[in-house]
């Protein structure tokens, strides 16, 4: 069984798909993490995030390893001394600014999508185009969208910053992002501005309970 939750940016689509994928015993795979350290080793290498058979070559002599986790998700970078952890690097301000221009690349998606399909099921995956491009096949399909000044508010609890500027920023990622972020026909959407994390899970588990894809939680009277 395959689930997708794709969003807009900072949605909230990560803790979700984190608090679903433990719920149901699977592990959750973020697509956005590749694009991420995609992002990062280009940053570093002063490769420009337009080129992409650039890009194709550094990924290529890049060993990347996604450790998809139901408590999270962490990618690595083999190398001569050991892996080195890129996960907290590629959540950075920097990261955030570039990575929707090498994101646009149709070769750079086919590199992401290939290592995507390439998993073995069961998982939850979370991103933009999981339900659409990736896994349109996907047993269930979940949109997640909040309002701007919402996912900033929730932004600087994390990472220490301007709210107004992490709003600004959170715009212009969602308008270069806006071609594969559009959601599935079949996908349940979920306006998360008024709900908090586990009412969010909930809404989600209680979707997947209904179309028999996950167990019913036993009822308290049931327990005697
Ligand atoms: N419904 C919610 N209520 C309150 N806080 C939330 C809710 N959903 C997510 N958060 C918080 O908002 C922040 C962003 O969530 P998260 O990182 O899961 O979003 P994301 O969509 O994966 O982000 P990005 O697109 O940048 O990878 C986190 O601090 C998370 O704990
Ligand atoms: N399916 C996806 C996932 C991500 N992206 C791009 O990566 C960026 C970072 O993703 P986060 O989920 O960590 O925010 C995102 O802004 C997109 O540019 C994508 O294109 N498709």
């Amino acid at each position: 069984m395959i689930v997708t939750i794709d969003g807009v940016a900072a949605s909230g689509k990560s803790s979700v798909a984190g608090g679903v994928a433990r719920a149901l015993g699977m592990p959750y795979v973020s697509s956005g993490l590749l694009y991420r350290a995609a992002t990062l080793l280009a940053l570093e290498a002063g490769t420009d995030l337009g080129d992409a058979p650039a890009l194709l070559q550094l990924l290529e002599r890049s060993p990347l390893r996604l450790e998809p986790l139901p408590e999270g998700n962490a990618v690595f970078l083999a190398g001569p001394q050991g892996e080195r952890d890129l996960t907290a690097d590629a959540h950075t301000g920097e990261v955030d600014a570039g990575v929707s221009a090498l994101a646009q690349l149709p070769e750079l998606r086919g590199w992401v999508n290939a290592r995507l399909r390439a998993l073995t099921p069961p998982f939850v995956a979370e991103g933009r185009d999981m339900g659409t491009a990736v896994f349109p096949g996907a047993s269930a399909k979940f949109f997640l969208t909040a309002s701007p000044r919402v996912r900033a508010l929730r932004r600087v609890k994390e990472r220490l910053d301007d709210v107004d500027a992490v709003e600004a920023a959170l715009i212009a990622r969602d308008a270069k992002d806006r071609q594969q972020s559009q959601p599935a026909a079949d996908a349940h959407r979920i306006d998360t501005s008024e709900l908090d994390l586990p009412g969010v899970i909930a809404a989600v588990l209680a979707e997947l309970e209904r179309s028999g894809l996950k167990p019913p939680r036993q009822a308290v009277s049931d327990l005697s």
